[in-house]
């Protein structure tokens, strides 16, 4: 059976270091942060209130496809963020030997605009919201993995993925 990855994914601000650092330690799985993968050039210009092109993002989703496969074949199950807004960028992901399902932290702009508004101390300007979620394509049918209601406290959030793991 081979080991899961469970990518949390979603628009800037949804939640998903918040949420992946405690499903990891509730599960005892390895933790990979995705914004930590990005090429250094990559941050450079989000903290200019650049968006990023396909072409930026895709260095960077093959570095993070290649941690979750290398983590698999050594038969470790892994959960990582990453924003994964498009489904071409999921099936990069998906291209790792590895069970790899999705967690879309899902939530309104004007939520996730108040959240950012009050984090400090990341290079993500509150701007880029927008283009984050221009660029957001839902999880399609055919697509493994869930939606959950980042209104919800994270606690519960986690709860509420643990529960349906086994299906
Ligand atoms: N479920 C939640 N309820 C309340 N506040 C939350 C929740 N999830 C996250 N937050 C808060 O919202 C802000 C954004 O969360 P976080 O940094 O985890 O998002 P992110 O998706 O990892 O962002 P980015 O992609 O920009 O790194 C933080 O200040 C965090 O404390
Ligand atoms: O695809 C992207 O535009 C990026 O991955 C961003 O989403 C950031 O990495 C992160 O979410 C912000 O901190």
């Amino acid at each position: 059976m081979a080991a899961t990855s469970l990518v949390v994914m979603g628009v800037s601000g949804s939640g998903k270091s918040t949420v992946a650092k405690l499903l990891a330690g509730r599960l005892g799985w390895p933790f990979a942060e995705g914004d930590e993968f990005h090429p250094e050039a990559n941050v450079a210009k989000m903290r200019a209130g650049v968006p990023l092109t396909d072409a930026d993002r895709e260095p960077w989703l093959r570095t993070l496809r290649d941690w979750i496969g290398e983590q698999a074949a050594a038969g470790k199950s892994t959960v990582v963020t990453c924003s994964a807004l498009r489904r071409a960028y999921r099936d990069l992901l998906r291209e790792a030997d590895a069970d790899v399902r999705f967690v879309h932290l899902d939530g309104t702009r004007e939520l996730i605009a108040e959240r950012l508004a009050h984090r400090s101390g990341h290079f993500m300007p509150p701007a880029l919201l927008d283009s984050q979620f221009a660029a957001l394509e839902p999880l399609g049918p055919d697509e493994a993995g869930i939606v959950v209601d980042v209104a919800d406290a994270p606690e519960d959030i986690v709860d509420a993925v643990v529960a349906r793991l086994d299906d």
